[in-house]
């Protein structure tokens, strides 16, 4: 059984040109004019892009003594409506757990999933079984990412030994190294300090982590990984001072990656002013919102190729779950939604504004990551080949987010309210329709596990290079004697 998606025009990280696109077996088969097959999708008017690729969610993810709340079913349904085809979670091994161990607890939740999707690995604590399995985990588990939280200090927090340990592992391994970069320490002291002077509403978490706690410890994070030769990914970059270190990293020749996340480019630290205290805590995510000049850097880091990629953190929580932080803003669970909204929101505030191309919107939404996690061109592209991931976007198709209409299943929408126009006309994931001009008709356990093997060009330039430029004792022809 065949489909052509007929009329469209083709748009990838560098080229836009009109052709049909012909997919059979889950692959896309033949690009050109006039193609014919069993069935055909009407693309008139609309771009035919690689489908979105958000490297980072948490569903279902055990945090803060409860779970986020989509888990991979509704969470990759709710991708597939906006456009994203394929989604990357996070292993989280708890204090003392193996890594096997808890990669074997999200092969088991991400059965359920609608569309492919990949893992990073977590470290969460240091010792000798991390060590022995982080190979196990690349070598025959297909994970060449592992992430490392700066922050959440008594609970996922590692500290820069172990870091260091773990990127001169993951230099071995030919691994990357992911960061959640904020200074631990000092948002646990900044939080208490306010939690004793009565500020215990959720505009009190955003007082606690402040652009310079961010700026710190990304400039730690890059150090690090220089040290240990390591590539070095960035989650949710919020702000000009974290931006500027990655910037500077990167004209510096540093292997280093920025992702900025739709909400930090759309909202802003106002939303934790608001007088209804759920409207606040339902925002409360780590890092927080920030001000308008923190936006600006993140969207010209776009602009300049600074920042490469923009994905969610989708980390969704229901309100009742929120309210367990009435008294103490300390004990809100961190994290919000945006999975369905990611590309239409990115569309809307990037392309039809003028701040960024297509072909700049595939990229940061698809190709850039699916080149960096190594799975480029089986994802993040219009390829003879490649996985029929598609969206077909139409640029004329309007809506008002609500969470009302919302695949997502919590009570509320971060965006709710905002117009959006610029939406799928279909998504396909490995060639299944799964949304036909909005109707949704995904298929529970559909998605894949995306194998991505380590050692990539740039894990092989660097450590090339780092070779190459080692400290090197000097050859001397004769040792002074020592002493009289
Ligand atoms: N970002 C957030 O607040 N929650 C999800 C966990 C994380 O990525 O830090
Ligand atoms: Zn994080
Ligand atoms: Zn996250």
């Amino acid at each position: 059984m065949s489909t052509v998606i007929k009329n469209g025009t083709i748009v990838t990280a560098d080229l836009t040109y009109t052709a049909d696109v012909k997919v059979e077996g889950g692959k896309i088969v033949e690009i050109g004019p006039d193609l014919t097959g069993d069935e055909a999708l009407d693309a008139s008017g609309c771009y035919v892009m690689p489908g979105g690729i958000d490297p980072h969610t948490h569903l279902e993810m055990p945090f803060m003594g409860t779970y986020s709340s989509d888990d991979f079913e509704s969470g990759t349904r709710a991708a597939l409506a906006g456009g994203t085809t394929m989604v990357v979670d996070f292993a989280l091994p708890s204090p003392g757990q193996g890594l096997l161990d808890a990669l074997q607890m999200w092969d088991n939740k991400s059965t359920r999933a609608n569309c492919d999707y990949s893992f990073h690995m977590a470290v969460t604590w240091w010792g000798e079984q991390v060590f022995d399995e982080m190979k196990t985990v690349v070598e025959e588990r297909g994970i060449n990412t592992f992430k490392h939280f700066m922050a959440y200090k008594g609970a996922l927090m590692v500290n820069d030994d172990e870091m260091y340990a773990s990127f001169t592992r993951l230099a071995e391994l030919g691994g990357i190294a992911l960061v959640h970069a904020e200074n631990g320490d000092v948002v646990a002291e900044l939080s208490a300090k306010l939690l004793a002077e009565g500020n215990t509403g959720p505009e009190a978490h955003a007082y606690s982590r402040p652009p310079q706690v961010e700026g710190e410890a990304t400039n730690r994070a890059i150090m690090i990984a220089d040290m240990a030769g390591v590539p070095l990914y960035v989650v949710h970059t919020s702000c000009e001072d974290s931006h500027e270190a990655i910037r500077r990293a990167r004209m510096q020749g540093k292997r280093v990656w920025g992702e900025p996340l739709i909400q930090h480019l759309t909202l802003d630290e106002s939303e934790y002013f608001n007088a209804d205290w759920d409207h606040a805590a339902r925002r409360v995510m780590s890092p927080p919102f920030r001000n308008k000049q923190h936006q600006d850097s993140l969207w010209a880091g776009l602009q300049s190729g600074s920042l490469s990629v923009v994905a969610t953190d989708h980390c969704a929580f229901t309100t009742e779950q929120k309210r367990t932080g009435v008294g103490d803003f300390t004990k809100i669970p961190n994290g919000t939604g945006g999975l369905e909204d990611r590309m239409p929101m990115l569309w809307t505030h990037g392309v039809a504004t003028g701040r960024l191309t297509p072909e700049e919107f595939v990229a940061v939404t698809s190709t850039n990551i699916a080149k960096i996690l190594n799975c480029y061109p089986r994802k993040g592209a219009i390829m003879i080949g490649s996985d029929a991931d598609i969206v077909v976007w139409d640029p004329a198709k309007e809506k008002t987010i609500s969470s009302a209409s919302q695949q997502s299943a919590i009570d509320y929408n971060v965006f709710e309210g905002q117009k959006v126009k610029g939406l799928p006309r279909y998504t396909l994931t490995r060639g299944q329709v799964a949304v036909m001009n909005g109707e949704i008709r995904t298929d529970e356990g559909h998605g894949e596990f995306v194998s991505r093997a380590a050692n990539t060009t740039v894990n092989k330039a660097l450590s090339t290079w780092k070779e190459l430029t080692a400290p090197r004792p000097v050859e001397r022809s004769g040792i002074p004697v020592t002493g009289v």
